[in-house]
């Protein structure tokens, strides 16, 4: 098992590319099922979810063709639409598959993802918008077993209200409709860019959507869909990892096609705690000396600040100073770094959503073990300012979601190296 060896105290200086987003490839690359016209996506990052879910779609009997950040999707031959336990349970996303094969072939087959580390995440307003569509779904034997009533070959526009704001069922909920008959209305619909910029690909495919971006979007159904080409919006999860890496450790680097309007909540808490950050052409750039003051917040849906947010910027906290409280609202389960964190030094108490932090003076490296993806890169910012080495255990949780990270802060300036 990889592992990462970080000897910490180095300053951050440079550039780095950031990648397009795992949370908008993903979906994409399911959106693609929609037509039987072959779709690009460009600007696809290097993960291992993305991986996993072309390996998901490939099982289908699609045909996809993948260059170093290019991936050409052929969906025609679509032969089955299943998507098995052994795909599925390494990536929750991998549920983002039910809505397009159900609109586009009227049935699906799709392993229950099962909880996670980060809490129990369960699926049931995808199931339940989707039955509000007409489907008729059975969960057995742990899948959810999707498929139209006889004699009806189309989902159908629906009112769909969800009872929170969930990320993934309204992608699902979007490229449902957009093959049903007649109208959806989506309310509550999550506002993350990620979805905005899945409406412009599924737009770009002849889809006609309205108000993407808002908690309100209208979807009228169209027969069908055509092929298209997409480049999908970097990643705001990683660009504002950096942020906080580059905060933490001091320095003074640019983030290529960084969105600051993506991460607005995040840059504001950086500045109030000393940080500068500035969208600048082609990105952003992040500086800091000296200690910060540390920051309390609370995870919210976009436009809050964002949970995946949550364990890196908790880092900052730790060696900033004075005292601050971290609410964490989306998860019931997303502290798991803090032990982790304790092990190198940091004061933090939890209790049930609350984490109260102590600034330190000072962390000191030790071998720490990941435990999820964003815990992964709060361990990753740790070991970049503790003294001494830092080994991070369990790095396959990270390559779920980061695009060669080692290799980006290597090149800003940071002494970290992969151990096979
Ligand atoms: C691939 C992807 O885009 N993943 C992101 C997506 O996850 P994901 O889409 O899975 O997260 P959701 O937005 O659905 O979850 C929000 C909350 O709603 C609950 N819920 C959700 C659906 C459901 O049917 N029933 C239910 O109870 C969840 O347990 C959670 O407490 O949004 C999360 C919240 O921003 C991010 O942390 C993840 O990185
Ligand atoms: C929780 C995350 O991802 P996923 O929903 O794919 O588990 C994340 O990206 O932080």
């Amino acid at each position: 098992m990889d592992k990462l060896l970080i000897r910490g105290g180095r300053r951050l200086h440079g550039e780095v590319v950031v990648s397009g987003a795992k949370n908008a490839a993903l979906p994409e690359l399911c959106a693609a099922l929609l037509t039987d016209q072959p779709v690009q996506l460009r600007n696809v990052p290097r993960l291992q979810d993305v991986a996993t879910m072309v390996k998901l779609i490939q099982n289908m009997g699609v045909q996809v063709e993948r260059g170093t950040d290019i991936v050409r999707i052929d969906a025609g031959g679509l032969s089955s639409p299943e998507a098995p336990y052994e795909l599925v349970k390494t990536m929750r996303a991998s549920v983002l598959a039910l809505g397009p094969l159900l609109a586009r072939f009227g049935e699906a087959t799709v392993s229950l993802p099962g909880g996670c580390a980060i809490g129990s995440r369960p699926v049931d307003q995808h199931i339940k918008g989707l039955q509000q569509m007409g489907a008729e779904i059975v969960v057995e034997h742990g899948y959810i077993i999707a498929k139209l009533p006889k004699g009806r070959e189309r989902l159908r526009g629906a009112h769909i209200r969800t009872d929170m704001v969930t990320v993934t069922g309204t992608e699902n909920f979007l490229m449902a409709a957009t093959l049903a008959e007649g109208e959806t209305v989506l309310e509550n619909a999550a506002q993350e860019p990620e979805i905005t910029d899945l409406a412009e690909m599924l737009i770009a495919m002849g889809a006609r959507i309205e108000g993407h971006g808002t908690s309100r979007i209208r979807i009228q159904g169209v027969d069908r869909l055509r092929g298209c080409e997409h480049r999908v919006v970097a990643d705001r999860i990683e660009a504002g990892t950096f942020l906080c890496a580059v905060a933490a450790t001091g320095g003074d680097v640019l983030l290529r096609h960084g969105r600051a309007d993506h991460l607005e909540a995040v840059i504001d808490k950086l500045r109030e705690a000393g940080a500068r950050v500035e969208a600048v052409d082609g990105g952003m750039r992040v500086s800091a000396q000296g200690r910060l003051v540390a920051q309390s917040f609370r995870t919210a849906e976009y436009p809050g600040f964002p949970t995946d947010m949550q364990a890196q910027f908790m880092v900052l906290n730790v060696i900033s100073d004075g005292p601050s409280k971290v609410t964490e609202t989306i998860f019931e389960n997303r502290f798991m770094h803090v032990n982790e964190l304790v092990r190198l030094g940091a004061r933090i108490q939890i209790d049930g959503k609350f984490a109260v932090i102590d600034g330190v003076e000072r962390l000191s490296g030790a071998t720490v073990m990941a435990t999820d993806l964003r815990a992964s890169a709060s361990l990753v910012i740790a070991g970049l300012v503790a003294e001494g080495e830092t080994l991070v255990d369990r790095i396959y949780h990270l390559d779920r979601g980061y695009d060669r990270m080692e290799d980006k802060l290597r090149g800003i300036g940071a002494d970290i190296e992969r151990i096979k």
